[in-house]
């Protein structure tokens, strides 16, 4: 019976985060971190009859947080919050990477995505996204993963997922960076004796319209040892202070960001062209090993020259650097209140500055929300560099961190309602940043196409049902056949993805094709859907009459009644997808 909800459970919060992703929204989560041997002196004379001592705040189930306490002079506080997930004290790390990996594989996709902690000073972001004072371990993903937090275990995620395919030509790059009292500085930047040293930079807009930080040093990576060696050097440069509240308090906003890009081929261009398969994906060298030219550890420097003239993919990369997709790691500073954290002198004024910046966060985040014509990027340095990734076409976790203590509950019930405000934001569809015509079929993209094209959503929700059988984990394989990309789940063959410049006029077209309005509607679609072996009426008669067939122009669109109501399908004549017997 338990085992029963438990499973009913997962599944509703998988349809959620389905509907989360379709309407565009920031997912959010909440961890609320245990009481630790320092919070003793803050326990409060309201929290004497809390189950867990000291702690007011709790995670009724794996969505819900409840804030109960009665502080002494204010009126009693009883509030929830529901969240996509809500971690308690007693979840590992390992519970919390995995509900945050699926995102790698989109990253590797092609799509662009950020993972933020946000909370107050000493809730718990930095053991989130790094782990226990990773800075003094060097070996990170190599050894005991029992503490790791999210950025060394993506590390290893990512290099995994390339390994798992060699014929996939990458190259990744690093780059880390902090946000300190409204300024950006490179903390992979080198001073003339080589030594890595903090150098102030500037955010820039690109021709595409995309921010960057010029003159930022990105340093390529063959593993995740060497990706973690260099951010944990970086983190020894990050600014840090004893407060009050945290004894190791990180007064600056961290981000890491992990570039995807093709590597330059050693191959010749008439061979590249005769290459009728691979996806933007497969260009170039392994990340394994160095690309012609390059050698490991190489650092490259995005130009500072004519930001507007000139994109980050251009220029400074070679003709194989097309950036692919961009994975920002964010660890923010915590808010946190000047009388109880203690701080005075210039420490108090870095406390003003990161409050402020994250207020500018909270402000951005309401303006999505409400759909505000202008969004005050620009109010703070840190929006401004996160711009892309708030409003843009990223796909955005944030992780929101929580004290349980009494001490703390003014800051966590600002985090939370930060936190369901960061829900309410509504976005387009995340694009991925490949050409369409070199779109991979995958569960994301699927529902991408849905929200796009209406007319044929109901046949595109039935791909998506069958991929989905297949299960959220399935990484379909992709192979070349006379022109089109068979994605493959489990073995079953969902759809075929058309390649560029493949339409032969003579030519069957395939099942997506009709479905992007590559090929209209007119005439034999339906029995070339039936040719392309792929999608097929199973029973007889196969297809609707002529009268009741749509008569569209190329990309014109229907709504779903036209297809459906004129014509009674006949009995079991959903369409089913037939398993693909070409070899792959
Ligand atoms: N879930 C947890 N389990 C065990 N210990 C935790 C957990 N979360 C945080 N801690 C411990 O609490 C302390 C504060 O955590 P952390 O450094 O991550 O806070 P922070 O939010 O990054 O603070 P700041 O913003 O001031 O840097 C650390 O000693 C950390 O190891």
């Amino acid at each position: 019976m338990t085992e029963r909800y438990q499973q009913e459970r997962r599944e509703r919060r998988r349809l959620h985060n389905t509907l989360v992703e379709l309407r565009g929204n920031i997912r959010v989560h909440c961890r609320l971190r245990p009481v630790l041997p320092f919070d003793d002196e803050f326990r409060g004379p309201g929290s004497q009859n809390s189950p867990v001592s000291g702690a007011v705040a709790h995670a009724v189930d794996d969505e819900t947080i409840l804030v109960e306490c009665s502080p002494p002079g204010h009126p009693l506080i009883n509030k929830t919050y529901t969240f996509e997930r809500v971690y308690g004290p007693a979840e590992s790390q390992r519970a919390v990477f995995e509900d945050v990996c699926p995102l790698l594989t989109s990253f590797l996709d092609g799509y662009n995505v950020c993972i933020m902690a946000y909370g107050q000073t000493g809730s718990g972001k930095s053991f989130t996204m790094l782990g226990p004072r990773p800075e003094q371990d060097l070996a990170l993903p190599s050894g005991p993963h029992g503490h790791l937090g999210i950025i060394p275990r993506a590390a290893g995620e990512v290099f995994r997922l390339i390994a798992e395919n060699p014929s996939w030509r990458l190259e990744v790059d690093v780059s880390v960076v902090e946000v300190y009292n409204n300024d950006i500085f490179d903390l992979l930047a080198k001073d003339g004796c080589a030594v890595v040293s903090r150098a102030k930079r500037q955010v820039l807009t690109t021709t595409e319209g995309k921010k960057e930080v010029s003159g930022l040093t990105r340093e390529s990576v063959h593993s995740a040892v060497e990706l973690m060696t260099l951010v944990a050097a970086a983190l020894r440069l990050r600014a840090k202070q004893a407060t009050a509240v945290h004894a190791d308090s990180s007064r600056s906003h961290l981000v890491i960001t992990v570039t995807l890009t093709a590597a330059a081929s050693s191959r010749s261009t008439a061979d590249r062209q005769s290459d009728q398969s691979p996806p933007a994906e497969l260009r170039g060298p392994t990340p394994q090993r160095p690309a012609p030219g390059r050698r490991p550890g190489a650092t490259r420097t995005v130009s500072s020259v004519s930001p507007r003239t000139r994109g980050l993919g251009q220029g400074s990369q070679g003709p194989g650097g097309q950036v692919l997709s961009k994975l920002q790691l964010v660890d923010l500073a915590g808010s946190e209140c000047a009388g109880v954290s203690g701080v005075t002198g210039s420490a108090l004024r870095e406390t003003s500055l990161i409050n402020r910046s994250l207020a500018a966060l909270a402000d951005v985040l309401g303006a999505l929300s409400e759909g505000r014509g202008h969004i005050p990027y620009r109010n703070s340095t840190l929006t401004h560099f996160l711009q892309d990734a708030l409003g843009g076409d990223a796909k955005l976790q944030v992780i929101v961190c929580v004290s349980p203590c009494q001490k703390h509950v003014a800051e966590t019930l600002q985090s939370l309602g930060f936190g369901a405000r960061a829900r309410q934001v509504e976005r387009g569809c995340p694009a991925p940043r490949k050409p369409r015509s070199e779109w991979t079929l995958r569960h994301w993209d699927v529902k991408a196409l849905i929200s796009k094209n209406t007319m044929k959503s109901w046949i595109l929700a039935e791909i998506l049902c069958v991929a989905k059988r297949a299960g959220p984990q399935s990484t379909p394989r992709t192979a070349s056949t006379s022109g089109d990309k068979v994605v493959q789940a489990q073995g079953t063959s969902v759809a075929a993805v058309p390649q560029a410049g493949c339409s032969a006029p003579h030519r069957a077209p395939t099942s997506l094709e009709c479905l992007l309005g590559v090929h209209n509607w007119r005439g034999d679609s339906y029995s070339a859907w039936e040719a392309t072996g792929l999608l097929q009426f199973p029973a007889s008669p196969r297809m609707p009459p002529r009268t009741h067939r749509p008569a569209l122009g190329r990309g014109e669109d229907l709504p779903r009644r036209h297809c459906l109501l004129p014509w009674t399908p006949p009995q079991d004549s959903r369409w089913s997808l037939v398993p693909q017997t070409r070899s792959l």
